[in-house]
């Protein structure tokens, strides 16, 4: 239905995307800041840290484009049951590649880390970081999902996203906010994830996938759909669904771009 596809967007280089992705964020970040004075973000792995600290470290071009480090909220779309410090840790990579990067000056967002107390039980970890979704969404009242002013996402090469894998029954999961996982067939095995309803109920969602290696994935989930965790995303969340990504990702791919305004 037009109007209610996802918004893809393919630049040709990674600067070029970075320059719109940090744009496109500074918008939702207003949008929050509006809304309830906070920006409420959740972050996954993979090479998305590092695109998204080209896009965030840049030197804003007005008073608009300025980065409110201090009135975020980061959160974690997914995260691998392993220590903070540990090479494996989406918190680490964040840390690493944004957090220890900005300068301490603007400010520093409040980070939500898994906690590492329950690391050998992921239920337990799944229903303890649900828990401070609750605190920081719920606040009291009771509510039947959060809703993220952004989730910023990648897409791996078999067409998942957060820690949702093609043919999960995880992908069924309608009550959780936050579940377990123990046999992600990408390693570490064993993570937490948000859920399918979370992730499609966020004001906004963005996808960067950039690479010839992700080529044939777009293709599919652009033209087939395929039950694919990232197709799912797609059709649920239509227009608030946004693609950042590079040509070579999506050559080929049968879909209308859009130009980044
Ligand atoms: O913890 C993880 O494994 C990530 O959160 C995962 O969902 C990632 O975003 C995709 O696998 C894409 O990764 P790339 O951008 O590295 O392809």
């Amino acid at each position: 239905m037009p109007g209610k596809q996802p918004n893809l967007f393919a630049f040709s280089d990674t600067s070029g995307l970075a320059a719109a992705l940090r744009n496109y964020i500074v918008t939702s970040q207003h949008a929050g800041l509006q809304r309830h004075e906070v920006f409420k973000v959740a972050v996954s792995g993979g090479s998305l840290p590092q695109t998204l600290a080209q896009a965030l470290l840049a030197e804003p071009k007005s008073e608009e484009d300025v980065i409110k480090f201090d009135k975020w909220e980061i959160f974690f779309a997914d995260e691998r049951a392993v220590p903070l410090d540990h090479e494996d840790s989406n918190y680490a990579l964040i840390k690493k590649e944004l957090l220890d990067k900005f300068p301490a000056s603007i400010g520093q967002p409040i980070v939500h880390p898994i906690d590492v107390e329950h690391l050998n039980d992921t239920q337990e970890l799944a229903d303890q970081y649900e828990k401070k979704l609750v605190d920081s969404f719920a606040k009291g009242d009771s509510v039947r999902l959060p809703i993220f002013d952004l989730l910023l996402l990648g897409s791996g090469p078999d067409g998942h996203t957060c820690s949702l894998f093609p043919g999960h029954p995880l992908l069924r999961e309608t009550d959780a906010w936050v579940a377990p996982i123990e046999d992600s067939p990408k390693p570490p095995p064993r993570r937490i994830t948000l859920t399918l309803p979370v992730i499609t109920h966020a004001v906004k969602i963005a996808f960067v996938a950039t690479g010839e290696g992700k080529k044939e994935i777009m293709k599919e989930i652009f033209e087939e759909g395929n039950g694919l965790p990232c197709a799912m995303v797609n059709e649920a969340a239509g227009d608030r669904v946004s693609w950042f990504t590079d040509n070579a990702a999506v050559e080929g791919v049968q879909f209308p771009r859009r130009s980044f305004l």
